[in-house]
């Protein structure tokens, strides 16, 4: 199993560029956002508890969110492996994906950031918010507060997988095809 975190700050570029990895390489995109929006979208409890936080700006709590994740794992249990987006976000979620790639006796190869300056990102999501319907992304205030959870809380995380050998960075501006093709050729070095 090949398994990846796809990460950096919020309007990075994740999403978009998980869409072309996960078919180059076969593997399933698990986007955190993306189930929450799901859940919110159909009125679900845990959509409506998300949504409390989301619209500030707030990480969803620890728990909920790796709850969320260990069910999405395991409705694809025969993947080729996993494009994590979105989480881990904290320590604590850190440790609960090593705990679920044990169980599975396999492990996270690697986590690569975009890397992408904070008013880029501010400009960025403030576009995507004219058409993409995010509360989140329509708000400079909670942009703002987004980012800045982004610097206090999982900013971090670079240090747990620089810790394993398995940080790797890149830069995330250009265009979108040149920033998959630098993805790309982390994950062939692999
Ligand atoms: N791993 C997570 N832990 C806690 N909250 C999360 C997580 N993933 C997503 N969320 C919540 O969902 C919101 C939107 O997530 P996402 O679509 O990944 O947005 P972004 O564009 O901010 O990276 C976050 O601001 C946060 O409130």
């Amino acid at each position: 199993m090949t398994n990846l975190v796809l990460f950096g700050p919020p309007g990075a570029g994740k999403g978009t560029q998980a869409e072309f990895l996960k078919e180059k390489y076969n593997l399933v995109h698990i986007s955190t956002g993306d189930v929450f929006r799901f859940n919110i979208k159909n009125e679900t409890a845990l959509g409506m508890l998300a949504k409390s936080y989301i619209d500030k700006g707030a990480l969803v709590p620890d728990q909920v969110t790796i709850d969320m994740l260990n069910a999405e794992v395991e409705k694809n249990a025969d993947a080729n492996g996993f494009i994590f987006d979105g989480f881990p976000r904290t320590n604590a979620q850190a440790d609960a994906l090593d705990k679920l790639m044990d169980s599975k006796d396999s492990q996270i190869n690697a986590m690569i950031a975009l890397e992408v300056d904070d008013e880029v990102l501010v400009k960025r999501l403030l576009e995507r918010g004219k058409t993409s319907g995010r509360a989140d992304d329509a708000d400079e205030a909670v942009i703002r507060n987004r980012i800045k959870v982004y610097y206090n809380e999982t900013a971090i995380l670079k240090d747990y997988y620089t810790a394993q050998d398995k940080y790797f960075g890149v830069d995330g501006v250009g265009s979108i095809e040149d920033i998959t093709v630098r993805l790309s050729s982390v994950i062939d070095n692999l």
